[in-house]
């Protein structure tokens, strides 16, 4: 990948690498756009199997942080960071503090959180080293694991696109498939096993699998059958693009709901999702539950006025439902010209996030 190239083609601002020799951190925080204000963004740990797979899924990962913040109206720009190595053997105190450290270097250009394979302990620790950091732990004034949430909000966005789909937005009765039962997925099962649904549940880990089973009398299957059920919605709810050539012509489901980020593989396969009729919920709008409440932090946590604005998932997704419809434009090109026109409506008045001077994270 030509870095620059691929920088310059969707405009982002900073790139940063940061390496601990004697933690083992590998880092990579990605700034796309801090037009609307400081770049908001959880820290993923993953094992890539290349710097390079590693630097695209910082960047794709920061440009979705830009349009979820823009459309789901938070005064925040879009960022991201993964951490190269595997969540279960390689964290190490040392590493977060790093981490902290480099954060604290920005200066408020970027806020970390949660996301695939950090906790609410690991931004405690980054915490140490950086007022920069949300989603720690609620005694020093935050709002806790985001991943309840995004739950809340996916469930609500999940009947919104019900609604749409079948005329009513009861979710007894439906068949789900829900793709890795995690931190978000399992959260989300709660809601959907509560209303009546029918849930069928994959995962890599074989213990999530058992767990979200005995507590929801789900029906398990292996992580690739699970495009080929039968099934009234397909709920992502794992890694990115798993909406691509291959698993769209197996689908059965009338809906794709899920708390994933980067859904789509590219936007072909949004097209594609709009062509054969399926209702397709923008990722970034239904799974943007969990940033709602951790940004809210920044202005004193709130828990009820953070719930309120979650709440409005369900009209952002019907929204876009119906510009979709009136324009005849698929589902994710209508979420994208909200989220465009937001930036652009304040683009030329300031150019590039500054942080003045007083910040309420540092007064928690
Ligand atoms: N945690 C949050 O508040 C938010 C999370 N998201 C997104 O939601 C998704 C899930 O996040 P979390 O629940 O926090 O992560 P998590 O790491 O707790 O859960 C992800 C689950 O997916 C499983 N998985 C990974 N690859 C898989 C595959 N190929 N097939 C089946 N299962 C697979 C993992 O084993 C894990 O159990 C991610 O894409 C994340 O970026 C988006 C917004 C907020
Ligand atoms: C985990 C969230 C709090 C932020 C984030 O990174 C996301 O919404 O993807």
């Amino acid at each position: 990948m030509e870095i620059f190239t691929y920088m310059e083609k969707y405009d982002y601002e900073q790139l940063v690498f940061c390496q601990d020799k004697n933690s083992g951190l590998k880092a990579i925080i990605a700034i796309h756009d801090t037009t609307l204000g400081p770049a908001l963004g959880g820290t993923r740990m993953w094992t890539y199997n290349s710097e390079e797979e590693a630097i695209e899924d910082a960047l794709r990962l920061a440009k979705g942080m830009t349009y979820k913040n823009a459309a789901a109206g938070l005064n925040l720009g879009g960022g991201k960071t993964v951490i190269i190595g595997d969540p279960r053997k390689d964290k190490n105190t040392e590493m977060f503090r790093a981490f902290g450290r480099y954060i604290q270097g920005l200066n408020g250009r970027y806020i970390t959180a949660e996301d695939v394979g950090t906790t609410v302990e690991d931004m405690d620790i980054i915490h140490m080293e950086t007022d920069f950091v949300t989603g720690i732990s609620p005694e020093s004034g935050s709002s806790g694991n985001p991943s309840p949430v995004t739950a809340y909000g996916v469930y609500k966005g999940m009947k919104a696109s019900a609604l749409e789909a079948f005329g009513d937005d009861s979710l007894e009765g439906k068949t789900i498939a829900v793709q890795g039962v995690g931190n978000v997925a399992y959260s989300l099962c709660e809601y959907l096993h509560k209303e009546g649904a029918k849930l069928i549940v994959t995962d890599i880990n074989k213990a999530a699998v058992d767990r979200a089973v005995k507590a929801f009398d789900a029906r398990a299957v292996d992580p690739d059958d699970i495009y080929d059920v039968d099934c009234d919605i397909y709920a992502p709810c794992a890694l990115g693009a798993t909406v691509n050539d291959n698993t769209i012509p197996r689908l059965k489901a009338k809906v794709v709901a899920g708390s994933a980020n980067n859904q789509l593989a590219s936007t072909i396969h949004g097209d594609i999702l709009h062509e054969k009729g399926i209702i397709y919920a923008p990722d970034y709008l239904i799974n943007a539950g969990g940033v709602i409440n951790v940004a809210d932090e920044l202005n004193g946590y709130n828990e009820t006025r953070a719930m309120k604005k979650v709440d409005t998932i369900y009209d952002s997704i019907l929204k876009v439902f119906e510009i979709a419809k009136r324009d005849n434009i698929p589902t994710y090109l209508a979420a994208d010209r909200m989220a465009e026109e937001r930036i652009e409506s304040v683009r030329n008045s300031r150019s590039q996030f500054l942080l003045n001077g007083h910040h309420t994270l540092s007064r928690r």
